[in-house]
């Protein structure tokens, strides 16, 4: 085993992928094994869950007397038994612990959908979606019918879409649909719902997006007149509680583990979880172990947008592991007299067809922005690029040259006089707390890097430079009024977490940080810090993209670095962007640079896809 290192030198290698790999070769004494791990460590930090040793497409990486070497040394196993790292058979290297994340994720999904029933006879069926949806065309609110007449009798449902498809509308509905038949569905006459999502932003826009579609909802249904019991039932969803994920599962920071599992489940019947593109590997699994056997899980998301931090891409693994909206052909039968347009199959052995669907209409469709972000969801229409790129502007979209730090400059102060007003408030006359941090939400400028001149930090400069010569700051001082921060690290003292942004305030006690938080009981309310007590923070008039996740806002600016080979630089990233902005959005880059990131799609490893799919042995 002690041959030459192959040549599979990861790229941008992490000093712990270094590490790592020493360990393994002091204890081991094996070079071989030590270079796989330090690719699967480097893997691993990029967002794979696994590494291929042999690329199945070029067979480049280790070669087969390699890969035999590396089977059986005694520190890599198959899966059955522990061992430190996992060889399958299709040469995907593991960590013990993406493996088991893996294996058990999708043991646990699989186990749901087997339960899965259609415990609603057919009758009793359109009556209830003739109530939800009344007054509603068929055809394009099919997949929005699909989807509430397909929840009763599923343990684990996920509904996607694109931003304004109706996944809010739809949910609704569907959580009215399984408290009407609770006790047909196998749960409590009232069964009790949680709402969460992965990041404290997300789950109060879920809070906002659930009280609305709730208010909608009951306008509807005291138009039509039928069903007061809905009314009544409707009620019983909550709208002014969403947790993060984090405080759902009891997470103790202490000792890095959770207080919700297998032996203490959630007592929530009903469990919906919004933005699920942001779960990773490890929170979908403590996730599902957390649920009792026949409690609800309902997924909603975007698989297009930037998929977790840490490793994994469960949201879309699930989504591409079963064909779009296609049905078992019970449930086809079931549904097909409510659907105009006849719904596809799907064989009776996949195991996620039906708990499935996608939202496919845009209730927003027509403008620019709208167009632009489905161009941009599956793989970029050239035409829409290239009709982009010489009118630089379609309705609300708008393109900007940004070759250079001087064109960056004119580019942030062509964003000030476009926002003056708003601005000139906010940093020049007394403004209330709450109003302060909804002008917030109207304008973020988004950022593909952090460091250097075109990421957040050097634009944060900028930005700050440029308004103390436009609205008479001081700029020899940080802290002013009307300086929007982010939280950078997690306070779990002061209740402040990483990605809370908030904003400074001169008043009668001096310059305090005011925030929009959550407290115990889900209700949420202004607090205001002084400047010294916040933990980590950085100004927020820029911010990363990632950072933005979750989030929505009126206006965007986004802005790509010139460097077409930044392998920062994906579909996914421009998409997620782009699809934060309600109104308006603007693109700051050159032409090359985004031709580059819209010709780049994230490729995520990882072997859960196909672990989902029909007939699979767990561990090929
Ligand atoms: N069946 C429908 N009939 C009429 N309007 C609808 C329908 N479905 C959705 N809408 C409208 O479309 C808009 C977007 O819907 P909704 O907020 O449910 O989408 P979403 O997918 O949750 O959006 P986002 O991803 O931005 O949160 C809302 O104004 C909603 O009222």
């Amino acid at each position: 085993m002690n041959r030459p290192l192959p040549p599979t030198a990861p790229a941008d290698e992490r000093a712990i992928d270094q590490t790592l790999a020493q360990w393994v070769l002091q204890r081991t004494g094996s070079n071989l094994l030590a270079t796989a791990v330090r690719v699967v460590s480097n893997a691993e930090g990029r967002g794979h869950s696994c590494a291929w040793l042999s690329d199945p497409d070029t067979g480049a990486g280790f070669d087969t007397e390699a890969l035999a070497a590396i089977r059986r040394h005694a520190w890599v196993g198959d899966g059955r038994h522990f061992t430190p790292f996992v060889l399958d058979a299709r040469n995907r290297f593991y960590l013990w612990r993406n493996w088991q994340h893996e294996a058990k994720l999708a043991a646990a999904i699989r186990l749901r959908c087997r339960q899965r029933t259609l415990p609603i006879p057919a009758d009793i069926l359109e009556g209830d979606l003739d109530a939800l949806f009344a007054g509603m065309p068929p055809g394009i609110t099919d997949w929005q019918r699909a989807a509430v007449a397909a929840v009763p009798g599923a343990r684990f449902f996920v509904l996607t879409g694109g931003p304004g498809t109706g996944k809010t509308t739809t949910v609704v509905r569907m959580l009215l649909m399984l408290l009407r038949r609770a006790r047909a569905c196998g749960l409590p006459s009232q069964p009790s719902i949680a709402l969460a999502a992965p990041t404290g932003k997300a789950a109060q826009r879920l809070v906002q997006a659930i009280a609305r579609g709730k208010a909608e909802l009951q306008v509807s249904l005291s138009q039509c007149g039928s069903a007061p019991d809905l009314q009544e039932l409707l009620q019983h969803i909550p709208h002014a509680d969403a947790r993060t994920l984090h405080r759902l599962l009891g997470y103790r920071p202490m000792d890095n583990t959770f207080s919700h599992g297998p032996r203490n489940p959630l007592a929530e019947d009903i469990v919906v979880v919004d933005e699920a593109s942001m779960v990773d590997l490890a929170m979908m699994r403590q996730l599902l172990e957390a649920l009792r056997p026949d409690a609800v899980l309902i997924l909603l998301g975007d698989p297009s947008q930037l998929a977790s931090i840490d490793a994994g891409s469960v949201l879309a693994d699930i989504v591409a592991s079963t064909p779009p909206n296609r049905l078992p052909p019970a449930m086809a039968n079931l549904l097909a007299p409510w659907l105009q347009n006849a719904p596809g199959t799907a064989t009776d052995d996949a195991p996620l067809a039906g708990q499935v669907l996608t939202l496919t209409y845009s209730w927003r469709a027509g403008s620019g922005l709208q167009r632009g972000i489905e161009a941009l969801r599956d793989t970029p229409d050239p035409a829409w690029l290239d009709t982009l790129l010489s009118a630089r502007a379609d309705g609300d979209l708008h393109l900007r040259h940004c070759p250079s730090p001087r064109a960056l400059r004119s580019c942030v102060d062509g964003w000030i006089d476009r926002h003056a007003e708003l601005l000139q408030t906010l940093l020049t006359l007394p403004v209330e707390a709450g109003a302060a941090l909804q002008s917030l939400h109207q304008l973020q400028i988004l950022c593909a890097l952090r460091d250097g001149p075109f990421g957040a930090h050097g634009l944060n400069e900028l930005i700050a430079r440029r308004l103390a010569a436009r609205f008479g700051i001081d700029s020899g001082h940080a802290w002013h009024h009307g300086r929007p921060l982010i939280i950078t690290r997690n306070d779990y003292a002061r209740g402040l977490f990483n990605g809370d942004v908030g904003i400074a305030l001169q008043g009668a006690e001096g310059l305090r940080v005011w925030f929009e938080l959550g407290d115990r009981d889900g209700n949420t309310g202004l607090r205001s810090f002084s400047p010294r007590a916040l933990p980590a923070h950085e100004s927020a008039w820029a911010i990363t993209i990632h950072r933005s996740q979750g989030s929505e806002y009126r206006d965007v600016a986004v802005v790509l670095p010139p460097d077409e080979d930044n392998r920062i630089l994906t579909r996914e990233l421009v998409y997620t962007a782009i699809s934060r902005a309600r109104s308006h959005a603007e693109i700051w880059a050159t032409d090359e640079s985004l031709r580059a990131a819209l010709a780049r799609p994230i490729r995520r490893e990882g072997g859960l896809r196909e672990r989902l799919r029909p007939d699979q042995d767990p561990r090929k």
